[in-house]
């Protein structure tokens, strides 16, 4: 079957998870990078963007956007959503609980300096004192080696995505979290993720300047 075709600008925000989700199914995916406002007006001329909006995926003859959309697609396509419609549904839950942390980050890197300072020293915060306790909780209580049901699923990759994601912005914010440094050395090992976080992989870096001037170039913003 022809490669996924993933088409966003050259950084992390809403397409990183896709990256992770398809890296640690172990599939290989081709990727377009927008640069120029041209690309993304040619891509809304051929119709292929639902609400205007990227991330585009093309997989399995469809041309997808709405990133969780994409995931819960994904993640049901490589037996990463739980065997019945509760672990499913827990999944969802605790998926989307990163995805909300994940994006107060990337949405940071649009501020000034100065209130993007205060708004990372925020999500730190909220890592702290709301998500990853839960987290911690979750793994108490259940006592296995991934979040829900016995076996790794979407919501597993999700979490390791971002306590790697504020581990960057506080390497010590796992300091009173022992069962999330567990998991998190248990799931960066397993072999399709710990391929994916070796140097040179289609992993990407932290937005910088140059990409925020990119999207904004882009989109017009
Ligand atoms: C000030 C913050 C601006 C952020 C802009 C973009 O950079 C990323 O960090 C976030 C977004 S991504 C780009 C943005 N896409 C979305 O907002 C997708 C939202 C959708 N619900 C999804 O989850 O896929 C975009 O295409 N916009 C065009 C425009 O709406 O006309």
């Amino acid at each position: 079957a022809a490669k996924p075709k993933l088409c966003y600008f050259r950084g992390r925000c809403r397409m990183e998870s896709i990256h992770w989700l398809l890296a640690a199914a172990g599939v290989e995916f081709e990727e377009e990078f927008l640069e120029t406002r041209e690309q993304y007006e040619k891509l809304q001329k051929d119709g292929h963007l639902l609400f205007g909006q990227v991330p585009l995926v093309e997989i399995d003859g469809m041309v997808l956007t709405q990133t969780r959309a994409v995931l819960s697609y994904l993640a049901a396509k490589y037996n990463l959503r739980g065997k019945d419609l509760k672990e499913a549904v827990r999944i969802d839950m605790y998926a989307d609980g990163t995805l909300d942390l994940m994006m107060m980050i990337a949405q940071a890197a649009f501020k000034p300096p100065e209130e993007k300072e205060e708004d990372l020293a925020l999500v730190v915060q909220k890592a702290k004192t709301r998500y990853f306790p839960v987290f911690e909780k979750i793994l108490k209580d259940h006592g296995e080696d991934f979040l829900v049901g016995n076996t790794f699923s979407w919501a597993d990759i999700q979490l390791l995505e971002a306590i790697l994601m504020v581990e960057e912005l506080n390497a010590s914010v796992l300091s009173d979290f022992p069962l999330l440094k567990a998991f998190k050395t248990r799931i960066s090992n397993m072999p399709t993720i710990k391929k994916f976080l070796q140097p040179g992989r289609q992993r990407q870096p932290p937005p910088d300047g140059r990409y925020v001037e990119v999207v904004r170039n882009v989109l017009q913003l």
